[in-house]
């Protein structure tokens, strides 16, 4: 895998419980780091083998009998964390585990892990980088099938893969400038900063193109579809039709719904959330007034708007950067005037229920572009804006026939920018905040 500028090694041998926590069959208990193998061959009196599995007895440091457990052991570099790691899989009784770990917990150079710790140290060790680290973490959170796919996605390397594509095109640019920088007494043998324009070109274009999607971010965090409409259009029903419970008020007085009302829901393996909305209408009622507010407020920030109206009118509210599906509600009981416009629903008699959810999974499908968009968070778009500029500078400054010097100074700072992407520089604070959102264990 990606060879990585950290290099340290740990004098702690960390260990955790790896599995689930709670009544299970079986449990897996992970040991990394230097003591691995001497933990093996204290708690299991056996000689480790890397990768043969054992079955063995296993002691605590009194010689009592804890269970009757599976022992692997991974040879470093051989491992998940580059280190000697050893594992033990015992039956999944909650005081087989606690007497494990007890035991563990009492061997010398032996601590608790901390959450992620494990994978931590495979990026330390070079086994991976952040983004697959993330993937691991987006992988252990995938509730959606494209969730999963999209984590495994990039845990293979999608997004490490073109990465790395831009920085050999960028370090090829840099040694083509470089050759030019070093040889530019000599008028005859100058010229070959000329050809470190197309591949600078060329990742500018690429980074630009992934900038412009959104898609892998609205898979991992989920598509937002807001219900709008004037009070009384039926917005709640038909939250609460897609939910399949009663998750919002429903009354036949208008101005019932005043707070946004969430359900999470998944819409061909992509989370979508619905937020339904006070309805929209002048009011002296002080509380109402607000729900208006919020209701506007949200329906400019959001990636869809359904605006639902039995008449049929056209949304009278900004809708941002969102796709608004008109639909005329209640089609069942209101004569629906020709002049007005949207898919005629009735969530009473089903009409048009369908198609409406035909038309909803297509936007939805379509804003989340399972192909091509590479980028999952907000951190791999912050380093790609702040690569930018400097591709920016670059060209332009080679584009005028500037100073080559600036040239090479703006692509080690945009190659500087991919490696803080891939987590080979940049502040240890980045890593503390990710590796602390994840599990013990893992
Ligand atoms: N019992 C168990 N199951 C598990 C894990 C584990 O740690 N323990 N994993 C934990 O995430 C995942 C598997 N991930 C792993 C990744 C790398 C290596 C490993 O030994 N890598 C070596 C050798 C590679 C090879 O033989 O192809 C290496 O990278 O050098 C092991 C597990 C899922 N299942
Ligand atoms: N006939 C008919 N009545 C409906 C339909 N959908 C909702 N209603 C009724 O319309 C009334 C208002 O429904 P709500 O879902 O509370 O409407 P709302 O848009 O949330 O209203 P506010 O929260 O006040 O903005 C209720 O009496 C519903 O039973 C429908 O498809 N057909
Ligand atoms: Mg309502």
């Amino acid at each position: 895998m990606t060879a990585s500028a950290r290099h340290a090694f740990s004098d702690d041998t960390i260990f955790a419980l790896s599995s689930g926590a709670g009544r299970a069959a079986l449990a897996v208990i992970r040991v990394s780091g230097p003591e691995a193998a001497a933990v093996v061959r204290t708690v299991a009196g056996l000689q480790p083998r890397a990768r043969v599995a054992a079955l063995r007895p296993l002691n605590d440091q009194a010689g009592q009998l804890i269970d009757r457990g599976l022992v692997l052991f991974f040879e470093a570099p051989a491992s998940f964390t580059g280190e000697d790691v050893a594992e033990f899989q015992i039956h999944g009784g909650q005081a087989v585990v606690a007497g494990l770990l007890r035991t563990l917990g009492q061997l010398p150079g032996l601590r608790p892990a901390r959450p992620g710790e494990f994978t931590r140290r495979a990026l330390l060790n070079g086994k991976l980088d952040l983004t697959q680290a993330e993937a691991i973490a987006d992988l252990i959170d995938s509730e959606t099938e494209q969730q999963r796919l999209q984590a495994l996605r990039q845990f293979d390397g999608a997004l490490s893969e073109r990465v790395g594509s831009w920085k050999d095109a960028l370090t090829e640019a840099l040694a083509l400038i470089e050759a030019d920088l070093d040889f530019s007494d000599e008028a005859d043998v100058s010229g070959s900063a000329n050809q470190a324009e197309a591949p600078l070109a060329r990742v500018h274009a690429d980074i630009k193109v992934q900038l412009g999607f959104h898609g892998a971010e609205r898979i991992r965090d989920g598509v937002t579809v807001v219900v709008a409409g004037p009070p009384n259009a039926g917005k709640s029903t038909l939250l609460n039709w897609w939910a399949g419970r009663d998750a919002a008020i429903v009354t036949e007085i208008p101005g019932t719904t005043r707070d946004f009302v969430e359900v999470d829901i998944e819409l061909d393996g992509i989370p979508v959330r619905l937020v339904d909305t006070a309805g929209l209408r002048d009011t002296a009622d002080p509380v109402e007034r607000i729900g208006v507010e919020r209701a506007r407020q949200r329906a400019q920030s959001t990636d869809i708007v359904l605006w639902l109206d039995p008449d049929g009118s056209e949304p009278n509210v900004p809708t941002g950067s969102a796709v608004v599906i008109p639909l005329r509600s209640k089609s069942d009981s209101v004569t629906t005037l020709s002049a007005g416009s949207g898919l005629c629903i009735s969530v009473l008699t089903g009409r048009g229920m369908d198609e409406l959810r035909a038309n909803l999974s297509e936007q939805v499908r379509r804003l989340a572009n399972p192909e091509g968009a590479l980028l999952t968070r907000a951190r791999h778009r912050v380093a790609l804006e702040s690569a930018r500029p400097h591709l920016d500078q670059a060209l332009a400054t080679l584009r005028v026939g500037g100073p080559l010097e600036f040239v090479a100074e703006d692509i080690r700072l945009a190659l500087r920018a991919l490696d803080e992407l891939l987590g080979f520089v940049g502040p240890e604070d980045v890593l503390d905040r990710l590796f602390a959102s994840f599990c013990i264990g893992k």
